[in-house]
């Protein structure tokens, strides 16, 4: 076939989504998944979570580690005001590019950077190289060991203040054993689960985990 699984979804956006409009380009994203190929977009169930902290959050700076297609930021960003922004980290150089042109796709570059570096990396130079102060909220959907890496290294960074979400997706499948024990122990986070369904199948479950820091700014 000689093309990936994520240029063929992106090849159908191009040819399905109304250019500029994040919402059909979201739409058309699920519809790609459910009738052409699956793909590990966060989808309808988490998507409306992730909307409904976004909504009543209303964060300024958003950080996501793990792009991949660009699904879950466009699903972001598309709820952000004018002035904020979403950085999302993307080690995988092919799922990076995809991410810039879905992103573009939906009007929203100017809201929107993505970065394709090592999280660790870019966590270490927000401050210094990125311009960032505090993070409101943090998407964790990158690979699921390093959950707990990147949210220590993010409070050593002093990063995050009172009321800042972190949300963490796939805590069930494929799992992030050493991050729910890790955040649910700690006495900086109130930590809710979610059960909901994996992404595009109706008949497994998932669970996504919402944590507000509540501990030293
Ligand atoms: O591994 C996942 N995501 C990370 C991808 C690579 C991130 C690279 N990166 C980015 C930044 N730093 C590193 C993931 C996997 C699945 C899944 C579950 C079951 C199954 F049978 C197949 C797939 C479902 C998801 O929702 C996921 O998010
Ligand atoms: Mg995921």
């Amino acid at each position: 076939k000689g093309t990936t699984r994520e240029q063929r979804a992106l090849k159908y956006l191009k040819e399905h989504a109304r250019q500029g409009d994040p919402d059909s380009v979201l739409e058309t994203f699920d519809e790609f998944c459910r009738t052409q190929e699956w793909a590990m977009n966060a989808a309808e169930e988490k998507g409306d979570i992730l909307d409904e902290i976004v909504r009543e959050l209303q964060p300024t700076t958003c950080l996501e580690l793990g792009t991949y297609c660009g699904y879950s930021a466009v699903r972001i960003a598309r709820n952000l005001s004018p002035s904020a922004r979403l950085i999302t980290i993307e080690v995988n150089p092919d799922y990076a590019a995809v991410a810039r042109e879905v992103v573009k796709l939906a009007g929203l570059q100017d809201k929107i950077e993505v970065i394709n570096l090592d999280s660790a990396d870019v966590i270490r130079e927000l401050k210094t190289k990125y311009d960032v102060t505090k993070l409101d909220l943090v998407f964790l959907d990158h690979w699921k060991y390093l959950y707990i890496r990147d949210i220590k290294l993010i409070e050593e960074e002093k990063l995050l203040k009172k009321g800042s979400v972190v949300f963490a997706d796939n805590v069930i499948i494929p799992g992030a054993p050493g991050y729910l024990e890790y955040i649910r122990g700690s006495k900086n986070y109130k930590s809710t689960f979610y059960s909901v369904h994996f992404e595009y199948m109706d008949d497994m479950k998932d669970g996504v985990e919402k944590s507000v820091y509540i501990g030293d700014e």
